[in-house]
């Protein structure tokens, strides 16, 4: 993995550090929050991921020598530079569980820690933790759509550059089988899984040629790329006839793959000549530019299609390509701290806080997550985070604390999870969400409110800030 040393932030971090440092603040504690602001995809709920990938991040961050050097080039204060030797992130960070099911507002993770380590380490977090969890939700749709059939991550050379790396790692938790791309699949222990190009066809005379060669070579694990010349004209009888010749050796075709034209047409056509061939143990494969939507509608079209190959819209996370996750300082110097805004959605949470989801008597969902202040328990009544005409009462319900020391003093709690435990968890906390919250068009709203005390404190401060600069 890309060795990410502490320079791997944004300028403005260590001028902000150096300032600190200067008049003695760098010891200051202070908490930021990390949230975002919307919804990614029109959709109703986020999968939090990249949890593992940031703390294997922090454990080790520091300055190099040669990032030092580079420092003291840019023309930054010697004294300083010298303290940064011995930087290294020492603080707490409080989140939810990877793979859990987030929403917009509520803190999805919290870091404690001294100033400058606090925003040494803000880039990293928002640049790994804004992608996997983007990645992850779309990989989440799309399982969805696919129901049971087999996805495979196809995207690394649409990805934008090196994140294919973390992307692939993001689709596995979010619901993808394999990845065709090695280096994740032997980083994060992810299935791989592959088929063939077109080049290897197109650099044969004949196509059935190129079949047979390819699976001698590999007769455990062939799936023919049929779309080359013409599907149901050549690529499909070559295929049957590469697949009755392995079958009469005791081996076994794997399957053939589409890449062109109407999927749910040649998935039936070629399925009806395999079954006639003796051959119904192939599997069928489509790719090309695949995404929730197309799936659902080849599914609705009953095309018989038992693997689905997905690549540029699964890693760019198309539309959206970017999740709007925020960090913001909530608590520094033993004092709350708040941002203020004309906009009044972008009014920031002060304090040091907790997330719980409601659950009723049965132990099913509320629909709502509360945000309260750390040490508050029983909660009984909640407020819009931006609305004061509205509010919520809990009756005898459940609260489930959603935030939980994962770090602390720049250790791990917890030795580092599996990524198929990763992922079993997260299916398990997205099947406690209805249908209406899953569904692709409007769906329903997940509530978010803050408690009374926690109100109380904002608006407070918010006063205090408004008349201090009036
Ligand atoms: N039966 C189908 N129902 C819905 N969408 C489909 C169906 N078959 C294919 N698609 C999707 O429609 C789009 C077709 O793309 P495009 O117009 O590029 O066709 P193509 O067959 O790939 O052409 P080319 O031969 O140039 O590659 C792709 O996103 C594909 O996944
Ligand atoms: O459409 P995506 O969802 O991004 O899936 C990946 C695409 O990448 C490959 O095409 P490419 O033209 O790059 O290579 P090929 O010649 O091997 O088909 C593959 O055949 C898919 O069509
Ligand atoms: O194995 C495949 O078929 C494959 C891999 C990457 C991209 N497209 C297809």
């Amino acid at each position: 993995m890309h060795n990410f040393t502490a320079t791997y932030t944004d300028l403005y971090q260590i001028n902000m550090a150096q300032v600190y440092f200067q008049q003695g603040k760098h010891e200051h504690q202070a908490v930021f929050d990390y949230f975002f602001r919307k919804l990614p995809f029109e959709g109703g709920y986020a999968v939090f991921s990249g949890l593992e990938t940031l703390l294997e991040i922090l454990e080790d961050f520091r300055f190099s020598k040669e990032d030092l050097d580079f420092l003291n080039a840019q023309g930054l204060d010697s004294k300083f530079l010298d303290y940064l030797k011995d930087f290294k992130f020492q603080g707490n960070i409080i989140s939810s569980a990877e793979g859990d099911i987030v929403f917009p507002t509520r803190p999805v993770l919290q870091v404690e820690a001294n100033m400058v380590e606090a925003q040494l380490v803000e880039t990293i977090l928002l640049n790994i933790l804004n992608f996997q969890t983007l990645i992850t939700t779309k990989a989440s749709r799309i399982r969805k759509s696919a129901g049971d059939q087999m996805l495979i991550d196809f995207g690394m050379r649409r990805a934008q550059s090196s994140g294919a790396y973390h992307a692939s790692r993001a689709a596995f938790i979010g619901g993808f089988e394999a990845t065709s791309n090695v280096v994740a699949g032997k980083d994060f222990n992810i299935p791989i899984s592959g088929t063939m190009a077109h080049s290897f066809v197109q650099s044969y005379d004949d196509e059935l040629t190129a079949f047979r060669d390819f699976a001698q070579s590999h007769p455990d694990n062939s799936i023919l790329l049929v779309d080359t010349y013409d599907t149901l004209k050549s690529g499909l009888p070559n295929a049957i006839k590469v697949g009755k010749e392995m079958k009469s050796r005791g081996e076994e075709l794997k399957g053939i793959r589409l890449d062109s034209g109407d999927l749910s047409y040649l998935a039936k056509k070629c399925r009806k000549a395999l079954d006639e061939a003796g051959l119904q143990d192939v599997k069928i494969a489509a790719s090309n530019q695949l995404d929730e939507y197309v799936i659902r509608s080849l599914k609705e079209q009953q095309g018989p299609i038992d693997v689905f190959g997905v690549g540029t819209n699964l890693v760019i996370g198309d539309p959206d390509a970017a999740l709007d996750g925020v960090y913001k300082l909530a608590f520094a110097n033993d004092k709350p701290r708040i941002k203020l805004s004309e906009n009044l959605a972008k009014l920031t949470l002060p304090h040091k806080k907790q997330v719980y989801r409601m659950r009723n008597s049965e132990g099913k969902l509320t629909g709502a997550d509360a945000v309260t202040l750390r040490e508050e328990t029983n909660i009984a009544h909640m407020n819009h985070p931006f609305d004061a005409s509205k509010s919520l009462r809990f009756n005898d319900c459940t609260e489930e604390a959603l935030l939980h020391y994962v770090m602390k003093d720049g250790k791990r709690t917890e030795p580092p999870k599996r990524l198929q435990d990763i992922k079993a968890y997260s299916r398990k906390r997205l099947a406690e969400f209805t249908e209406e919250f899953q569904r692709f068009e409007n769906p329903h709203l997940y509530k978010i409110g803050i408690s009374d005390q926690l109100l109380e404190e904002r608006e407070a401060l918010r006063n205090h800030y408004k008349t201090q600069n009036a």
